[in-house]
């Protein structure tokens, strides 16, 4: 069987149970539950703590995983497993923040104190950047209270809407050491199990994880325009590959449709107007399979 990594509470647990759902696997209704097998798709979800996702992938004894970037990098385990694709949610920047008016590039932080919950990805980062001797130390969380209560100059880390950063009195300044959104995983590979079967698992599992971040993203958009004006309109929704074109009782006239980006809706709806199109309609994207 297939088994994946599912961190089991934080930020990404229910946005990572929500996509699997809607890619058609059981997910567990109990918090309680560590293990969920699903029959059905030859799948065992492993319910784990976001930071031992990589862990557990990276050595091996699980196939697949879903976590943060951020925390897979800190993980250092690039040897044993890679990212395979973004997951839409869970999106983040990683960044440097100290008191305000204090700091103003990295390089200031050098011979300084850092404080962080991502301590490895952040040594490595400031050995890329050239910048000597900063101490980082390590906390479990709750990071912004480092630099008042005096274990540390500055402070990396997770910044979302910044309110976090901001509430503490400090600013964030650099530009940012990542930007973080969840992500599959994959190990890279384990023997003496039926890989063909895997592989077949595996290949569905990434198939309907971008079925669903593209009916995420996409709307279908139908409409009617005159012949003469239909290669301006498609060039205003060229589609995926390409849309479809159907005739209409009208000779004159053919009905469009294909897939477009949601947040460009009605954007895309002003422009087909203004070139005659008419009866627009958009629906959305229940499933899709690219
Ligand atoms: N607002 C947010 N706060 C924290 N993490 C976020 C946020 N938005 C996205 N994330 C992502 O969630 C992951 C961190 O998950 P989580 O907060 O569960 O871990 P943690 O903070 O290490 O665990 P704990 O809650 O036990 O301290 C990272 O990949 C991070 O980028
Ligand atoms: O920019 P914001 O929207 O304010 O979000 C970022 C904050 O959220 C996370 O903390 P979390 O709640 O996970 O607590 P922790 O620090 O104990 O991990 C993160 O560590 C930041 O503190
Ligand atoms: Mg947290």
């Amino acid at each position: 069987m297939l088994r994946v990594a599912v961190p089991n509470k934080g930020a990404l647990s229910e946005a990572a149970m929500s996509m699997l759902s809607e890619a058609g696997y059981l997910q567990r209704r109990d918090r309680k539950e560590l293990v969920l097998v699903d029959e059905e798709n030859g799948i065992e979800f492993f319910y784990l703590r976001p930071r031992d996702v990589a862990v557990y992938v990276g050595s091996g004894i699980l196939h697949l995983g879903l976590t943060g970037r951020d925390l897979f990098q800190d993980a250092r385990v690039e040897t044993g497993a890679k990212e395979v694709m973004g997951l839409g949610f869970g999106r983040s920047t990683f960044r440097l923040a100290g008191p305000r008016g204090t700091f103003s590039s990295a390089e200031d932080l050098a011979g300084k104190r850092v404080a962080t919950s991502y301590d490895a990805l952040l040594d490595h980062w400031f050995t890329q950047q050239g910048i000597p001797d900063v101490e980082v130390v390590h906390l479990d969380g709750a990071v912004e209270s480092a630099v008042r209560l005096g274990v540390a100059d500055a402070i990396a880390d997770v910044v979302e809407t910044g309110n976090t950063i901001k509430a503490a009195g400090m600013e964030t300044f650099g530009e940012p050491v990542m930007k973080s959104e969840a992500i599959l995983i994959s190990g890279n590979g384990t023997a003496n199990e039926d890989d063909a079967a895997i592989e077949r698992a595996t290949q569905r599992l990434i198939r309907r994880l971008q079925g669903v971040l593209v009916a995420r993203q996409y709307v279908m958009m139908d409409y009617d325009i005159r012949r003469s004006d239909l290669d301006a309109a498609t060039e205003v929704t060229p589609g995926l590959e390409s849309p479809t074109i159907s005739p209409l009782a009208d000779p004159n006239w053919v009905a469009v449709r294909s897939m477009v980006p949601a947040k460009k809706t009605n954007q895309l709806m002003d422009e087909l107007y203004e070139l005659g199109a008419r009866a627009i309609l958009v629906s959305s994207i229940h499933a899709c399979r690219i």
